[in-house]
């Protein structure tokens, strides 16, 4: 589903990912553990094209992402992203931010659209609040909307770039229990950075550790938690870990 092969990122001098070699296949959950700047954001941003690269071999869902021809629009239908600011529209309601990309990318049947976001939004736990607007929600409300957005467009993969890191501590368990429910999706490829650890532990099926723009490990992940084999990784547990 996702292979990358001797990549490499530069944002402008500045060497972000170093010879990045990585396979996902589909369906695995994986989520990706470092400090801060070590090059998480960068790398899922990548998968997606948010972020260009500039050295190496990139191919998500049998697209190229080294090749400018790349369609990034057509790769986008099938992988989604939830960031960590939600990127809702505000002057549309919850329903329509879940109802727009399927209308105007897939060309879906308005009423077929309409039932498939109502039952997303069922499945959130929002449906009452369809007919509001983003700026009428929680954080946790709001992360949960981006989330069911993702999800109408019936992407193969989601990428999910700290999508709890913005929300009040009582908002992310809500948020967590949606993303544990998709990852149970045995078809659904998911890349989910986080500073999560219980999630990871719980819901990873391997766990990519990064630091300096380099992926020191790459292990399942009970493997990983239990006997971290690179003295950073060690570090970094024995940080958040207690
Ligand atoms: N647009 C940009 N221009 C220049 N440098 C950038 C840009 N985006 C990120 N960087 C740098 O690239 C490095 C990796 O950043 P990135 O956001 O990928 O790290 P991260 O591991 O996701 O960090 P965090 O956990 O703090 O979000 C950092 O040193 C950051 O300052």
């Amino acid at each position: 589903m996702i292979e990358f092969k001797d990549v490499e990122k530069y944002y402008g001098d500045f060497h972000a990912l170093h010879d990045i070699n990585l396979e996902v296949e589909a369906g695995e959950t994986v989520v990706l553990l470092g400090p801060s700047g070590s090059g998480k954001s960068t790398l899922i941003r990548t998968i997606n094209g948010l972020e260009s690269i500039e050295g190496g071999q990139l191919i998500v869902n049998n697209q190229d992402l080294a090749n400018p021809k790349t369609d990034l629009n057509r790769l986008r239908k099938d992988v989604g992203m939830v960031f960590q600011h939600f990127n809702l529209y505000d002057n549309k309601t919850i329903l329509e931010n879940i109802m727009i990309a399927p209308r105007l990318v897939l060309k879906r049947d308005e009423a077929e659209n309409k039932e498939t976001a109502m039952g997303l939004l069922e499945r959130v736990g929002l449906t009452d609040q369809a007919n509001k607007y983003p700026s009428q929600l929680s954080g946790g409300q709001k992360q949960r909307v981006a989330i069911a957005r993702s999800l109408a467009m019936k992407p193969k993969a989601l990428l999910f770039d700290e999508p709890t890191s913005a929300l009040d501590p009582e908002m992310v368990n809500g948020v967590l229990k949606i993303m544990r429910e998709i990852a149970q999706d045995s078809s659904m490829t998911m890349l989910v950075v986080t500073h999560e650890m219980g999630f990871a532990k719980q819901v990873a099926d391997r766990v990519i550790f990064m630091a300096d723009g380099k992926i020191l490990e790459d292990a399942p992940t009970a493997k990983f938690f239990e006997h971290p084999e690179e003295e950073r990784a060690r570090q970094f547990l024995s940080q958040i870990v207690h």
